[in-house]
């Protein structure tokens, strides 16, 4: 069996005791969990002088191999080019990008870099699967030093109509470079009808299988892959947590209340701001609701050293002191403001004991929150989800979810009034819709579905043609739903 190689910007190595480091890390980690492979990244570590060999740790069967960044490095490459162009730019923010060159060279210099390293670990049968805005030009410069192995991209976050992509200084090199992989997968179908839309503006052709385009004597495939949770998983960390004595204090000190509860980085793109206003319309024109809901928001700080999140961690105290301020009492804290990071088995939990999630992001890729929220939840007597209808999430829970547009901050208020009094059967009915769900698209589906595409195309020729056979309705013509044609096959 071939190796998979996975690279991205950060690699989780399992730690007994630490807390995991997000959504990216634990789809990566059930990806390479089935696989012989190898993780390749960054070592979250910065250096003067990194060593020209990467280290090299071995758990469960998997090798993780790190290198550690120079400080200019990681300010051009992490924070400039990363974080304050490629991330606002595509989550559909340009207002707050800010372009630097030096940034760009940076970026290009990270992944010339990586590409040196990964080229020297690669043997022909590898399987190459690259995550993520940070290392979008990576396949070319592995391509340039010969590498001719199958070689995937996924992106994380959203990517925007070409308009918006145009507006990233020299969009070509960076987006434009995708071409160089095999297969680039998205979040959703409306990402990836966004890139097959600005290839054809970059003059690529699409092929007569609907899910691939020509350009400069390349073929590239593109697809949607939702990423996903380990749901029945998830769902028996939910259980289990609630006999923690963690979660047997935290639900005495809500004496009875209801819970609302966020959590999410510390990021513009997740709406906080909008959530706090929406939570404040509701007790500012609901006074029934004081002293009966406590609304928990669990803040861990992210990319603290770009001015736009110092900025929002600012707003973001300051609303919430205001809000405390203005309606708590003596004996009600009406919002509790936290900036920890907490395990997962404790988010299990906490999810499992609130009555309502509101995940209102302005822009996300997927949002893997929401997930954990509903699959945590007592199916007897489940919390409800409060979603944006801008998460990638939208996709696959809008049948279950209160959908919101997080602009609308009275709208947002009502849909939280309207979850915080659902009858017990509605609660029901949408909780089982969405699980039904999330037990279809796990996390090891996502990742099978992913590397299937990536290594055996002529399958999915083969389903393609058996879908415009009849075999199934035709969806969108020009690009695949992979998961659609996984249904086609069992048909
Ligand atoms: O590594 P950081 O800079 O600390 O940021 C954490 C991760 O944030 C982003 O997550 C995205 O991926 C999730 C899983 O697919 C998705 O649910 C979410 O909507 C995205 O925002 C980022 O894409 C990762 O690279 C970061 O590691
Ligand atoms: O205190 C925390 C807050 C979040 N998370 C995890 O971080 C991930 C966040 O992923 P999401 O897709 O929602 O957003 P991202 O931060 O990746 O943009 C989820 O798996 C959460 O369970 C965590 O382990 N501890």
């Amino acid at each position: 069996m071939s190796r998979l190689i996975v690279v991205s910007n950060r690699v989780a190595v399992p730690e007994a005791g630490k807390v995991s480091a997000g959504g990216l890390a634990v789809a990566v980690n059930a990806a390479l969990k089935e696989r012989s492979g190898i993780w390749f990244g960054w070592s979250g570590k910065i250096t003067e002088q990194p060593s020209d060999q990467p280290a090299i740790s071995m758990r469960n069967g998997v090798k993780y191999a790190v290198v550690d960044l120079k400080e200019d490095d990681y300010q051009e490459y992490y924070n400039g080019f990363a974080n304050r162009v490629l991330w606002p730019i595509l989550h559909y923010r340009v207002d707050l990008a800010e372009f630097v060159r030096s940034d760009l060279s940076g970026y290009i210099r990270v992944n010339k870099n990586f590409a040196e390293h990964v080229s020297k670990i690669i043997e022909e049968d590898d399987i190459i699967w690259v995550h993520d805005y940070h290392m979008m030009p990576l396949a070319r410069y592995l391509r340039e030093r010969g590498h001719k192995n199958r070689i995937g991209f996924f992106l994380h976050i959203p990517l925007p109509p070409p308009d918006l992509i145009q507006a990233l200084p020299r969009h070509g090199e960076i987006v434009g470079s995708l071409v160089h992989y095999d297969l680039v997968g998205f979040q959703t179908e409306s990402d990836r009808d966004n890139f097959g839309r600005y290839l054809e503006g970059r003059g690529a052709r699409p092929g007569n299988d609907g899910t691939s385009y020509e350009i400069a004597g390349r073929r590239v495939r593109i697809g949607a892959f939702p990423v996903a949770i380990e749901t029945e998983s998830f769902a028996r960390r939910a259980r289990h947590a609630m006999r923690t004595n963690f979660m047997k204090d935290f639900r005495a000190s809500l004496t009875g209340k209801k819970m609302v509860l966020g959590v999410d980085r510390l990021d513009y793109s997740k709406g906080i701001p909008n959530r706090l206003e929406a939570f404040e319309t509701l007790l500012r024109t609901a006074p029934e609701w004081h002293e009966r809901v406590t609304f928990v928001q669990i803040t861990p700080k992210s990319r603290t050293s770009v001015p736009e999140y110092a900025e929002m961690d600012r707003y973001v105290s300051t609303k919430a002191g205001q809000i405390n301020g203005e309606f708590g009492d003596v004996s009600w804290t009406p919002l509790r403001y936290v900036n920890k990071t907490y395990s997962r088995s404790a988010l299990a939990g906490l999810y499992r004991a609130a009555d309502v999630a509101m995940v209102t992001p302005l822009r996300d890729g997927m949002n893997l929150v929401a997930k954990e929220f509903v699959a945590a939840q007592d199916p007897e007597d489940p919390g409800v989800l409060l979603l944006s209808q801008f998460a990638g999430a939208a996709a696959e829970m809008g049948g279950g979810a209160l959908m919101v547009n997080p602009h609308e901050v009275e709208g947002v208020a009502s849909a939280l009034r309207r979850a915080l009094e659902m009858p017990l059967a509605e609660r029901r009915d949408r909780h089982a819709r969405m699980m039904t769900v999330l037990n279809t698209n796990t996390i090891d589906h996502w990742a099978q579905n992913f590397l299937d595409a990536l290594t055996d195309p002529p399958a999915l020729d083969a389903l393609l043609s058996a879908r415009s056979n009849g075999l199934r309705p035709s969806a969108p013509a020009c690009l695949m739903d992979w998961q659609g044609l996984h249904r086609a096959q069992d048909l």
